[in-house]
């Protein structure tokens, strides 16, 4: 099957976790829009499975209450939420009794749609999932699994539990799940990069200066504390979503779409990575935590103030770093990445720098205007927009310069066109059994690596958190950081 064909096949999808946030907030929200949109097929049936006392009525009803507050009311019909939760089944179940699981083998039964399953639940139960399922003989050569994000908070810990998956699924049968690899724009980088030849060309350290990468969101810790607490948004954020973001960006051309050229591609970047070292740990990195402030006119507390807060956390709650990819295409060029909760707005954008003209021809006080940028908005307001310098109009203008955008709004552009969440994506190609957008194991584990020295660095210099009010865009070293290179973030939002 072609990554462009967006048939799924059947499948029997046992969904570990069913009560959870995760699964509430977004799963069955994705499986209802793929069954709408006629790309389920018609025999794919679905099992919850969470320890809390349901039968299968009371759990439709509770999917079904999910689905009317996330899914607007034009996107719903009774016919269309009817078919969707017919397929629901339900059982109740303790992850941990080996005894339990015969239940799922007997739901699944001579089935030749194959047993995918989903473990929306924390990653430290992935291992003993996955061998109570093969003691059941539940499971054969066609069975999947997906698993969530994270997986592990270092690299030691990550390795076991890939050990864990690995004792029972083979690599080819293992969906690790980033979600932001299945967002619409991140997929376009794709596009963008090996559809044009004009970037193609341009996208190395002759024609580029430097590389922005933002993730802002103005949540807080939405009550995750006892998670949070423990990642910071290092592990949360930078391990996973911002490096396969720097990955995309930055890869070598995949000689085709397959799976592992691409992740061959993005491991590649990864082993390229500069290591933090020395110095470079406090002036090259900026660690925050948010303190109370004011997010769009309205009060939110600090990150110490959190319900269920440890009042003597030094958990970071924000990452700002420059680093550099040690090859050829990217030498010398610095990449400029930040991540933060309670900042002022949501915000996921690329920005690439070109190098301006190396003769320059126009007035010289306009000089440090005269570079293109290339502005790749991941969410909210999707599109890219490209700032190209054009004289401005009017006779007495002379040969004034102006920048302006080209720009592509992808809702303006395709208004028909409804941008899918990321988890209808990934659903859909665990489905029709493609990994090209999902993470091997060796992404993890190099990620991991360059991550954990990072923070054995801060533990052995004690780089503790810098506080920054919420509703700013972090503490004011994260500006030097970019400043004293002469340089800023990109604030034209
Ligand atoms: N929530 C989110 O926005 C995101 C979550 N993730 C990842 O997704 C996964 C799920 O997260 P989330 O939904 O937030 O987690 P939750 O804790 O909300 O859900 C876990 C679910 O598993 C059930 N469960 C846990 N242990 C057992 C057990 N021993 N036996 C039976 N049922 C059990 C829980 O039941 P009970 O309610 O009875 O405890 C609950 O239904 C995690 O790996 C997380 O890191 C990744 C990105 C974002
Ligand atoms: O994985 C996670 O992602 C969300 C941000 O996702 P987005 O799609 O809303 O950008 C983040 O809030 C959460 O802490 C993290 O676990």
């Amino acid at each position: 099957m072609s990554v462009n064909d967006d048939n799924s096949t059947a499948v029997d999808l046992a969904l570990f976790g069913a009560l959870g946030d995760l699964a509430l907030r977004k799963l069955y929200v994705a499986l209802y829009h793929l069954d709408r949109e006629a790309l389920m097929a018609p025999e794919t049936r679905i099992l919850g499975l969470a320890r809390q006392e349901y039968d299968k009525d009371a759990f439709r009803a509770r999917v079904r209450d999910a689905l009317e507050t996330r899914v607007r009311p034009d996107e719903r019909t009774e016919e269309s939420m009817n078919r969707f939760l017919a397929r629901l089944d339900y059982i109740e179940i303790e992850f941990a009794s080996p005894e339990s699981y015969n239940q799922i083998a007997q739901w699944h039964g001579n089935s030749p749609r194959p047993l995918t399953i989903y473990l929306s639940v924390p990653a430290r139960l992935y291992g003993e999932i996955c061998a109570n399922l093969s003691k059941s003989g539940c499971l054969d050569d066609e069975s999947r699994v997906v698993v969530e994000k994270p997986i592990g908070y270092s690299l030691q810990t990550s390795e076991e539990i890939n050990d864990a998956i690995g004792a029972v699924f083979d690599e080819s049968r293992i969906y690790r799940i980033d979600h932001y690899l299945g967002k619409e724009t991140v997929q376009n980088l794709l596009a963008l990069r090996f559809a044009n030849p004009l970037f193609g060309s341009q996208w190395n350290q002759s024609h580029i200066s430097h590389v922005e990468i933002t993730v802002a969101e103005t949540v807080g810790i939405e009550g995750r504390w006892g998670y949070f607490d423990q990642a910071g948004q290092l592990r949360d954020m930078v391990q996973n979503h911002l490096m396969q973001l720097l990955c995309m960006i930055a890869m070598d051309p995949p000689s085709n779409l397959d799976a592992d050229s691409i992740r061959d591609e993005k491991v590649k970047v990864l082993k390229a990575l500069r290591p933090f070292e020395g110095e470079r740990l406090s002036t090259d990195v900026v660690r925050g935590q948010y303190i109370a402030g004011t997010i769009a006119g309205k009060s939110v507390p600090g990150y110490l103030e959190e319900e269920g807060a440890n009042v003597d956390s030094r958990t970071e709650t924000f990452v700002a770093f420059k680093t550099e990819i040690q090859n050829w295409r990217w030498a010398g060029v610095p990449f400029y990445l930040r991540t933060g909760k309670r900042m002022p707005e949501k915000l996921s954008q690329i920005v690439i720098h070109f190098r301006p003209q190396s003769h320059y021809i126009f007035d010289n006080d306009q000089r440090s205007m005269a570079a293109n940028k290339l502005i790749i908005r991941l969410q909210p307001d999707e599109g890219i927009a490209l700032q190209v310098l054009t004289k401005d109009s009017g006779l007495d203008k002379g040969m004034r310069l102006r920048t302006g955008p080209l720009h592509l709004d992808f809702h303006q552009a395709f208004p028909s066109a409804r941008i899918p969440d990321a988890y209808e994506r990934l659903l859909l190609e665990v489905m029709k059994g493609q990994q090209y957008l999902f993470v091997r194991r060796d992404e993890i584990e190099y990620s991991w690596r360059w991550i954990d020295r990072m923070i054995e660095g801060w533990e052995a210099r004690d780089i503790l958190p810098k506080r920054y009010p919420a509703g700013s865009w972090g503490p004011v070293s994260s500006i030097a950081m970019i400043t004293q290179d002469g340089r800023s973030w990109y604030e034209d939002y």
